[in-house]
Formats: structure tokens, sequence, C-alpha cells
């Protein structure tokens, strides 16, 4: 199998090195490309043994995969590369926000099968959240959703659905880790220091984590069994509860699921 990357940044790195570490392809597989910046790209070879390539000739011959992962913005520059020597086998598979399966296939100005994914960098320990969209007519959709399942968890949605997943798993990470930024930060105020606030933070969220993963009870379940009666936490939540912190997070995904609208445009 030929898989080739147009784009060797956060995302695609994530994707590919999830990929190698769960052996469900061989680094000789894999094919990188980026704009100019070949040292991260030659760092990626020497690091996992993919192969590197400037020669889009070369990139796109016999490719079973082309993931565009480039910036959305950028995605016009990629297809001026890809259109000459795209063939009719390959399948396109498309992580950039918003752009739609239409508007690749216009650009591409070929009647290849595409995907749309929303994975999240999650996939670099293969715990991704991968929202999946299939152009009409794409063949033997397993064979992608297999090769998705190695670094994360699939939902397969109509493109509908597209903007909603980038705003709650695609950016969701980055969501949550300012949470914890501000947790550390709080902390700090507390009296931790910098390093210490962290390294709690850290591991308390890798904790919850852990529980969330090996335990069944609902957030709510294991919420209130920490929530002694008049303890420490009923007092810390009763303060908690004063914020309009449901608000916040819908007011956050609704500006993340708009851009992703915005993006989609035509
Ligand atoms: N980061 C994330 O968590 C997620 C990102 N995505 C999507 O993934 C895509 C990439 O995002 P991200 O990885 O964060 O961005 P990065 O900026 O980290 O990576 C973008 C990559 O695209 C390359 N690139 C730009 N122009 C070209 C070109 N003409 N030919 C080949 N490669 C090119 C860049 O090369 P160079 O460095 O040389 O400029 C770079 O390697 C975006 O569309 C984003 O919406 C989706 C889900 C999650
Ligand atoms: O911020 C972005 O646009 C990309 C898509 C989802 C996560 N990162």
């Amino acid at each position: 199998m030929k898989i080739v990357f147009f784009g060797a940044g956060n995302m695609a790195s994530a994707i590919f090195t999830g990929m190698i570490e769960k052996g469900i392809v061989k680094a000789d597989d894999i094919y990188i490309t980026s704009k100019t910046n070949r040292v991260a790209a030659m760092e990626f070879k020497e690091s996992l043994g993919v192969n590197v390539s400037y020669d889009d000739a070369e990139l796109c011959a016999d490719a079973d995969y082309i993931v565009l992962a480039s910036k959305p913005q950028n995605f016009k520059d990629v297809a001026k590369r890809i259109r000459p020597y795209l063939e009719e086998k390959t399948k396109l598979i498309s992580v950039m926000a918003g752009i739609q399966i239409l508007t690749i296939q216009e650009e591409l100005g070929k009647g290849n099968s595409v995907a749309r994914i929303m994975p999240n960098t999650n996939a670099m320990v293969q715990y991704s959240v991968n929202g999946i969209a299939f152009s009409d007519g794409f063949d033997n959709k397993d064979e992608l959703i297999d090769l998705m399942a190695s670094f994360g968890k699939n939902v397969v949605v109509g493109e509908d659905g597209m903007d909603n997943i980038t705003a709650a798993t695609g950016s969701g990470p980055a969501f949550l880790y300012y949470i914890y930024e501000q947790y550390a930060k709080s902390l700090e105020e507390l009296g931790f220091s910098k390093e210490d606030a962290e390294q709690l933070t850290r591991n308390l969220v890798i904790g919850t984590g852990k529980t969330l993963s090996e335990r069944p009870e609902s957030f709510e379940k294991l919420r209130t069994d920490i929530t002694s009666k008049a303890g420490t936490t009923e007092a810390g939540l009763n303060t908690l509860s004063e914020f309009k912190l449901r608000e916040m997070i819908t007011d956050t995904l609704g500006s993340a699921r708009d851009r992703s609208k915005k993006l989609s445009e035509r």
C-alpha cells in the first residue's frame, strides 16, 4: 500500500505516527511532502523511516491514498502539484477543516473518490476521534475505516455533520488543554510552584482519563462519588456552579463550528 501525505505538519504527523506505531502500515508505505520546511520532513524520515519526496510525479505514481493535510488556505497550491499526476485509482483523503468534497473534486478536476476525515492530534497516541464522510461511489470504505481505526475511534457522519464534529472533537482537545492550562495557573495561585502546578494538573488529567477509559460509571456518578456531603468538593462545586460554564463551552463550540462553515463557503 502507498499512502502519500501532502502536508507533514501537526495533523499529518499525528496520523502517520499513529499508523506506524500501531503497525497497520509499514513506514516504507508512507510518503510525505511539505512546502518549504524540508528539515521537519527529513526528521520524520530519520525518526520513523518514512519516505520524503518533493517529486510530485514520484509521489502520485501508484498511490493508493493521497492525504490532503495542508491548511485549507493552501489547498489550491497543493492541488496544482497533484493535478497533473493524479491517477484514477488513487483515493483522496482530506483532513482539511471546512473544505467540501465537491470543492476537492472540482479543484482536482477528476472523478477520484474522496473521503473527508476530521481527526484530532490524539491520533499520535492512537486515540483520535475520526469523523468520516465519503463521496458518492467511494468503494471499499472498510479498508479506509480499518486504516483509521488504527489511530482512533471512527464516527461516520454525512458531510453536513462535519462542521459539528470539527468543533466538538477536531478542535476539542485544544479547548480541554486551555482548561488544563487555567487549572495549573490556579494551582500556582494556591501556592504551588509553576512546575508542581503543571505536574499535578497533568497527573490529575491522566488519572481521570485513565478512570474514564477503564470504568463504566457516568461523569455524574464519578463526580458525586468524590463529593462528600458538606465537604470540600461540594463547597467548590457550589462556587463553580455559579458561573455559566455550559454557556461558555457552548459559545466556544459554536464559534469553532461557524468558522468551519465559513471555510466551507465556495
Ligand atoms: N492540528 C489539528 O489538531 C488538526 C488539524 N486538522 C486539519 O489539518 C490540516 C493541517 O493542519 P496542521 O497540521 O495543524 O497544520 P500545519 O501548519 O502543522 O501543517 C501544514 C502542512 O502543510 C504543508 N503545506 C503547505 N502548503 C503545502 C503545499 N503547497 N504542498 C505540500 N505541503 C504543503 C506545510 O508545509 P510547510 O511546513 O513546509 O509550510 C505543513 O507541513 C488543516 O487543514 C487542519 O484544518 C484537522 C484536525 C485537527
Ligand atoms: O484549528 C483548526 O482549524 C484545525 C481543525 C480542527 C483542529 N485544528
